[in-house]
This record gives C-alpha cells, sequence and structure tokens, in this order.
C-alpha cells in the first residue's frame, strides 16, 4: 500500500507516465516512489542506472546518529539534470561568463591574497577525477581548461579556475578603495581551486599545501571531496574527511567515475553505506557540528560518453554553488549555530550570502537560486538606475579598476580600440542580468554597444594612462599620416622680386623692360651670391687636414702655431693675416703721434716701466682689481703668475722692440711735427 506521500507523487504525474511508473522494471522499483516524472523516463532510458545523487531530506531535521545507514536509500531520490528546477540557471551561472584561468601556484605561502572572492576547493586523491570535475563544470570538453591525464599525479600546483559572473560595476567601485591594490579586482563570482592529488604519485609538500589550504586559507568556504565510487573511500579520503571534520570546514562529498561503478545501482549502494558510515564514526569522533551536506552527489563528469556527463554535471554545480554561497539552501539545518573559528570567515559574512527571510516553505525542502525574484528584481532595478544615468557607476570603477592592477587588457588582433576592464563589466551586466532572470524582460533598455562604445572611447581619451607606449606609437604614426606635406622649396627672394617687378610693370607699363632687365640682374645677383655662400659653407664642411698647411708667398708651408690651429678651420686666413698686419701698422703709427705729440724725439723708445705689454702687445691696464690681485698676499698662485707675468714681461719688451719706420711713416711723421 503506497504511503500518502507517494500517491501525491503519483497525482502529480501525467496519466502515461502514471502508467509506466506502475509497470516499471524491477530493477528500479526501490527508488521508484520518489521518482518525478521527467527524472524516471530519463532514468528508464539512460544506459547507465547508476548514476544518481543521493539525498535525505528527513536526515536534515533528526540527529545524524539515530539513522541506521539501511535506511539511507528508502528515501533518496534523483535530482539528475531533466529534473532539476535549477538546471537552466545552474548552467547559465557556471558557463555565461566564460571560466577563466587564474594562476597556478605550487606553494601554499606564495598564493594570491584573496579575502573577498569565495573560493571552493576540489579535492581528492590523484587520478580521481578532481581536474575533469572543473572541465565539465565550465562545459569544457574539446578547449580544455584543466589539464587531464590518465596519468596519475598530473596538477602538480594549486590552480584556481574563475567562474560565474563578475560582481556588478557598483559593487566593485563600493569596495575598489579597500583593495588598496593588495587584491586583483574581481572578475568573477568565486573561484574553483584543483588541488594537487594526494596518494598514488604524490609528494610530501603537496599534502602539507593541501592541509595548509584547507585549515589556513581565510577565502576557503568549502571543499569539494572527491571520491572514486569504482574503488570506494580509500583510508586517505577518511583521513581529509577527518581533517575537514575537525577544521568544521563545509563539504560536500562527490562521488566520481558512476559509471564505472560495477554491480550498477546495488554496487553503488554498497559504496554509499560504507562512507556514510565511515562519516558517522568521523562524527562521533570528533564531537563538532561539521558543516557537511548531508548528502552525496554521484556523478561521472569524466565519462566518454556526453550524455551521462551532461546528465549529472548539473549535481556537480550545485554542489559547487551551494558551497560558494550562490545558491540558497533552504533546508532546516541539523548543525547548532556555532561561529566560525581561526582565519576562516563566517558564511553568513560573504558577499554572495544566503538571504537569511528566505522563508521555509515545505519539509521537502527546495534549493533556490540566491539572486531569484524579488532580490534580483531589486538589484537589476539599481543597476540599470546606475546606467541609464550617463554610466556614472561604470565610469567610477572603470577608474578604480585601472588604477588597481588591470589597467587594460590586451587588445583583439586589429582593433585600435584598447579593451579595458569596462567593457568586461558592460558585458557582464547584461550576462547576470539575463542569467538572473531569463523570463523577465529588463524595464528599461540596455544601452546598445554603440553607445557603450562611445562613451568609453569619451572615457578612455581623458585617461593619460591609457596611453601606453604601443598607444603613443601609434598616436605618432597617425600624427605623421594626418601631417600636411611639406610645401614645395621655392626661391622666395625670386617670387618677392617678380612680384614687385609686376606691380611695377602695372604702374609704369612704358618701363616695363626695363623693369623686367633690373629684375633679371638683381635675381642674378641674389643667385650668385648664394652660390658664394654654398661654396663657402661647402669649404667649411670639407677635410680641414687640407687647409691646416697653409703656405707663404714663397711657397713653403706656413708653421701652423696655436693660433692656427685654432683658426685653421675657419675661412679667410690669409685675408685675417693681412688684416693683421695693417692693424698693427695702425698701432705703431699710433705709438709714434702719441711721442711726437709729448714732444718726445721720434725714435726714443718706450721705457719698459711705463709700458706694460701683454702678449697681444696691447698695453695693459693697471686698475684696482689688478693691484688688489698681484698684492694680495699669501696666494701661491698670485705669486707664481706674477713671476710668470714678470718674466713675460721682459720677454715681450725685448721682443716688442718697434720695427724700423718705412719710407711713408717716415714722411708722415715728419709731415705732423
Ligand atoms: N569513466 C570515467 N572516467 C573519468 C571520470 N572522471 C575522470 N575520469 C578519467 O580519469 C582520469 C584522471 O582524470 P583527472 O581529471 O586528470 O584526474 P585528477 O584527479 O585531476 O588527477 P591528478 O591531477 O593526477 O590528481 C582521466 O583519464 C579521466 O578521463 C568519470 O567520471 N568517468
Ligand atoms: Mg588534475
Amino acid at each position: 500500500m503506497p504511503s500518502s506521500r507517494q500517491l501525491n507523487a503519483l497525482l502529480a504525474m501525467p496519466a502515461p507516465l502514471r502508467l509506466l511508473l506502475l509497470g516499471a522494471p524491477s530493477r528500479i522499483r526501490p527508488v521508484q516512489t520518489f521518482l518525478s516524472s521527467a527524472c524516471l523516463r530519463h532514468y528508464a532510458s539512460s544506459k547507465y542506472p547508476n548514476i544518481a545523487a543521493f539525498t535525505l531530506p528527513e536526515f536534515r531535521t533528526a540527529e545524524m546518529s539515530e539513522i541506521p545507514p539501511e535506511e539511507l536509500f528508502k528515501t533518496s531520490f534523483i535530482p539528475s539534470a531533466p529534473d532539476n528546477p535549477l538546471e537552466d540557471e545552474l548552467t547559465a551561472l557556471f558557463t555565461k561568463n566564460p571560466p577563466t584561468f587564474q594562476y597556478a601556484e605550487s606553494d601554499f605561502y606564495k598564493l594570491k591574497k584573496n579575502t573577498r572572492v569565495p573560493e571552493v576547493c576540489v579535492v581528492g586523491r590523484s587520478n580521481v577525477g578532481k581536474s575533469s570535475f572543473v572541465n565539465a563544470l565550465a562545459n569544457r570538453h574539446n578547449n580544455v581548461l584543466a589539464y587531464v591525464s590518465s596519468k596519475a599525479g598530473k596538477t602538480r600546483a594549486i590552480t584556481t579556475y574563475g567562474f560565474g559572473p563578475p560582481p556588478l560595476p557598483k559593487d566593485i567601485a563600493a569596495q575598489a578603495a579597500e583593495y588598496k591594490g593588495k587584491e586583483d579586482i574581481p572578475t568573477h563570482a568565486f573561484f574553483l581551486v584543483d588541488m594537487p592529488g594526494y596518494g598514488h604519485a604524490s609528494l610530501k609538500e603537496w599534502g602539507r599545501n593541501i592541509t595548509l589550504y584547507l585549515t589556513k586559507r581565510a577565502g576557503v568556504k568549502g571543499a569539494i571531496v572527491l571520491i572514486d565510487a569504482e574503488v570506494g573511500p580509500k583510508p586517505t579520503d577518511l583521513q581529509l574527511l577527518d581533517l575537514l571534520c575537525g577544521a568544521e570546514k563545509r563539504t560536500a562529498i562527490v562521488l566520481t567515475k558512476a559509471d564505472k561503478v560495477k554491480g550498477g545501482l546495488n554496487g553503488l549502494r554498497e559504496t554509499c553505506t560504507k562512507l556514510w558510515d565511515a562519516i558517522l564514526e568521523i562524527e562521533k569522533r570528533h564531537d563538532t557540528n561539521w558543516p557537511w551536506e548531508k548528502e552525496i552527489f554521484v556523478t561521472a563528469v569524466g565519462a566518454r560518453d556526453y550524455q551521462v556527463v551532461s546528465s549529472t554535471v548539473t549535481t556537480g554545480r550545485l554542489a559547487v554553488a551551494r558551497l560558494a554561497g550562490l545558491v540558497n539552501d533552504n533546508r532546516p539545518k541539523v548543525e547548532k549555530n556555532k561561529k566560525w573559528t581561526g582565519n576562516i570567515i563566517s558564511f553568513d559574512d560573504l558577499q554572495y550570502a544566503p538571504s537569511k527571510e528566505t522563508p521555509l516553505n515545505s519539509q521537502r525542502t527546495q534549493d533556490t537560486f540566491t539572486l531569484s525574484q524579488s532580490a534580483a528584481d531589486a538589484r537589476r532595478d539599481e543597476t540599470l538606475q546606475d546606467i541609464d544615468s550617463s554610466f556614472a557607476g561604470l565610469e567610477h570603477a572603470s577608474i578604480t579598476a585601472h588604477q588597481g592592477r588591470h589597467r587594460t587588457r590586451p587588445r583583439a588582433l586589429g582593433s585600435q580600440r584598447p579593451r579595458t576592464v569596462v567593457r568586461s563589466h558592460a558585458r557582464a551586466f547584461h550576462s547576470s542580468a539575463s542569467l538572473r532572470d531569463q523570463n523577465q524582460q529588463p524595464k528599461s533598455q540596455p544601452p546598445n554597444v554603440q553607445e557603450v562604445r562611445d562613451i568609453l572611447d569619451n572615457f578612455i581619451k581623458e585617461l593619460k594612462f591609457v596611453n601606453t607606449t604601443g598607444n603613443y606609437a601609434r598616436d605618432a604614426r597617425r600624427k605623421q599620416d594626418l601631417r600636411p606635406a611639406p610645401p614645395r622649396r621655392h626661391n622666395a627672394i625670386e617670387e618677392d622680386r617678380s612680384s614687385r617687378a609686376r606691380q611695377l610693370q602695372a604702374r609704369f607699363p612704358k618701363q616695363a623692360d626695363r623693369i623686367l632687365a633690373v629684375r633679371d640682374k638683381r635675381v642674378e645677383r641674389t643667385a650668385r651670391n648664394a652660390r658664394a655662400r654654398e661654396e663657402q659653407m661647402h669649404e667649411r664642411k670639407t677635410d680641414p687636414s687640407e687647409e691646416s698647411v697653409d703656405v707663404d708667398e714663397t711657397g713653403e708651408p706656413l708653421m701652423p702655431n696655436a693660433f692656427d690651429e685654432a683658426f685653421v678651420t675657419s675661412p679667410g686666413l690669409k685675408e685675417n693675416e693681412i688684416l693683421k698686419k695693417s692693424a698693427m701698422k695702425r698701432k705703431r703709427l699710433r705709438e709714434a703721434l702719441k711721442s711726437v705729440d709729448a714732444d718726445e724725439p721720434a725714435d726714443s723708445q718706450p721705457s719698459e716701466e711705463s709700458v706694460d705689454v701683454d702678449g697681444s702687445d696691447a698695453p695693459l691696464i693697471s686698475n684696482a682689481f689688478n693691484e688688489a690681485f698681484v698684492t694680495s698676499p699669501g696666494l701661491k698662485e698670485n705669486k707664481k703668475q706674477k713671476k710668470k707675468a714678470g718674466k713675460k714681461k721682459k720677454g715681450k719688451a725685448a721682443k716688442a722692440e718697434p720695427e724700423p719706420l718705412d719710407d711713408f711713416e717716415a714722411k708722415f711723421l715728419s709731415a705732423r711735427r
């Protein structure tokens, strides 16, 4: 006789399915009473009847120790893909914003700091299927996200992948000040961390890293423990569960490779019973409120058959989403409200924590999406308001994002516009909005792509730091292209003269020929001068060694002295020599005249003391400065200089004997007298 609950389940089904249920094959009879219609259909047609996820709704309200393990499966049901109400939302959550590799680190102490994005880690023995699990969740089968191998020990580092939509720009902007460049601006809702495996082909330090990660890392919100369904729980698995129980870390236990279990559903049951027993033992031993999921999730996400993978992947996603806090878990809790200890942050403190006011609507509780209905509506309205008000929030977010470590993303090949974090937020908004509520249309239209681009372009123009080296180079190239062509070279003077001539011709038409002749003459003269200048310039540029050897009138090379050396490259050496000689001549005349004016005999020589002569034979002017300089005591240099000057003076005075006057000079002087 079926119970009232079974009858309810039967009545809820369409009539043909009820018949199918009543006449279902014996092998599914033990669980048939709780199979829903879609699930049953899937189950009956499946080649793999042992793929299932076991939940224990009654046990959630009862004390674990009171329930005998053999009772577990009487109340099991299969929330496989077609039956799961959250399937679409979970798929969107995990795949809409493409999951990306974040970082890999083999040393726990070198891990990037993360206190804001929830981390869920996947742990298990080596080769149990951890990396396959990550790939399946991301819906990546061909284009692999995590490396998978049939050999144990493939994953050797703590490898982090980002999943889910990024936080809203507004939220990022609100928190940006707190990051202060210490943590990356989040690009995803949560991180899934693929750990190296323990057991076969693993290293000691991997074990140490796993232990440290599970007990000390602040961002870890839960652990997915993968256990091979084919071989069952091993002592190392139980050690790990022991550790998690002691640390009171939220845990979901997932059986993998369910498609390989021998003995079908019965074989799977045996494994589950064994596992459950072991967990009860661990719980008794620790006497803690270990928040494990009180469910065993069964998957075969690494199977070759895609149908099998897709039918169990939602189960895995549900487990991860619950631990990350993205799914409201409305189940009544068996655990007492015990406070979290150590570095572990309370789950309720999380940004994505489920709301506390969610009503418990039935005994058979359901998971609901965190961002469902009213919460999603309110949040979307808020965001739309933000975006409608000319992207104020978005720009602010992008500024703060730029000031952080993610300044710009690499540009797409051939793209002229730098891809910024801003754009990813804009895209994320659309994806998350549609993810939250696919049936409801947004109340106001989100801006189209062109609008977003225009706003971003204007915005980027104002950001100086976006002008990276590459952009500078590009700008320079653009400027070069836009630069007007240099004007044709023309002789401005000639042009000037021609225009002047035209003016004159207009004024004096009769004189036109003359005007033209004058113009031609002047143009010719200008050209000649220009040629001369050019030749001069050319001479300057030619090798100076050719000019350094100058010859006197007799053809003998002049001995280069210091003066010549300095002068050698300047043009007009000979002219300068002539000028120099004439200057000397004039000087001599002046001196002679002075002596004549003073009524001194013309042949009298200037006394050594009275006329001081420097190197250039110019008389030294004794001024106050010189006096002070010369007589200042204690200056060795001065004394030396003085001595030198004295010597020079004598030498020069001896040298400076005036040359005898030539005929012209003698005549001139006699005439003056
Ligand atoms: N049939 C079947 N094979 C699976 C399943 N999951 C994983 N595998 C296979 O198991 C092997 C190991 O998978 P991985 O994902 O690399 O395992 P892992 O736990 O990451 O291994 P390590 O990185 O070495 O720790 C691969 O050959 C997978 O194809 C499953 O559900 N069914
Ligand atoms: Mg791996």
